[in-house]
């Protein structure tokens, strides 16, 4: 048996719920929301799709109902408007998790917490230093996991390959000042430009930013549209869920609280069981490694409104 609670059934709480069914991440599923007719209807709606895809007994309930959780997803709290940046989100979302996060923890003292609330990041921080130093490897967020899927489905794309053989990642913020670690990219073991002029596909410095420039600003080219982003992050932290679940020993870049960054932030780290099992030092370009920094340094000023 495992046991799944999302607290926040807004649209990206019910999205990773549903992603969650249709993979078959659990076989138990609570939503916890402050607007309790929410959580129902949408639990009732999203048990409409198990008898046609994974048994999983959906649900809503309270922070009681988060008794013997393994995983806790946090989606609860504001979400940007158009225009607006995840880092303009803090004192609104930093006093629901103020309020959340001592709830969750006394009702499932045991559970993994995966914060998915922007900013992403500061959240983190906020929720390992709520829980306390001894939880540290069981408390992390869904960092720039969705903004590396993000730069794999395009970069697929120009390739014309499966976007699960395209590896690489995006570092740092989930927000503004993330870093698109390229001189670690591949595709079939070959570097990126290797493969590109191997495969005879258009590559080139244009095309590159370009590409990063879809990434950094996905989120919200599409919250102008239709007003917030949910089936990416939702696949995503399902995805994160599995990997703590099943003891996959996943490489993702989940968010945590780093010693030398002095903040929480995105790298490739192996998540398991336990948790954090490892975070990986990636060789990166002088570039990189400098764009990480102003990153991190993003991050230090806005945690010091909050934390
Ligand atoms: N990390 C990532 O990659 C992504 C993060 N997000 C973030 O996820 C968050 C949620 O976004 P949406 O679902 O679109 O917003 P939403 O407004 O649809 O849902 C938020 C839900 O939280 C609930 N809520 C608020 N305070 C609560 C509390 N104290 N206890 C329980 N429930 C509470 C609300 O009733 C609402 O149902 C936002 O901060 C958004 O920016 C969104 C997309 C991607
Ligand atoms: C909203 C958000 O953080 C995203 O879609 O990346």
């Amino acid at each position: 048996m495992t046991k799944v609670s999302i607290v926040g059934a807004g649209y990206v709480g019910a999205a990773t719920a549903f992603a969650m069914v249709l993979r078959g991440t659990c076989s138990e599923l609570v939503l916890v929301d402050k607007n309790e007719a929410k959580a129902r209807a949408e639990a009732a709606d999203i048990s409409h799709a198990t008898p046609i895809s994974h048994a999983t007994r959906v649900s809503a309930g309270s922070y009681a109902d988060l008794s013997g959780a393994h995983l806790v997803v946090l989606t609860a709290g504001a979400n940007q408007r158009p225009g607006e940046s995840r880092l303009e989100l803090l004192a609104r979302n930093a006093a629901v998790f103020r309020e959340m996060v001592p709830q969750v923890l006394g009702a499932a003292p045991e559970a993994t917490l995966l914060i998915a609330t922007n900013p992403v990041d500061v959240m983190t921080q906020l929720s390992a230093q709520l829980a306390g130093p001894e939880r540290a490897a069981r408390v992390f967020g869904s960092g720039t996991v969705l903004d590396t899927a993000r730069l794999r489905a395009l970069i697929a794309a120009q390739a014309n390959v499966d976007p699960q053989h395209v590896h690489g990642y995006v570092l740092g913020e989930h927000g503004d000042s993330e870093v698109v670690a390229w001189s670690g990219v591949t595709i079939a073991g070959l570097g990126l430009e290797k493969f590109m002029d191997a495969a005879h596909k258009p590559w080139n410095a244009e095309v590159q930013a370009q590409t990063e420039h879809a990434v950094r600003h996905a989120a919200a080219e599409i919250i102008a549209v239709k007003g917030m982003t949910a089936y990416g992050i939702g696949a995503a932290l399902a995805r994160i869920t599995e990997a703590v679940l099943r003891d996959r020993r996943s490489v993702l870049t989940v968010s945590a609280v780093h010693g030398r960054y002095g903040a929480a932030l995105s790298l490739p780290r192996v998540v398991g069981g336990a948790g954090l099992l490892e975070t990986l030092t990636l060789p990166l370009s002088a570039a990189e490694e400098a764009a990480l920094e102003r990153s991190a340094q993003v991050l230090r000023e806005a945690g010091q409104q909050v934390l």
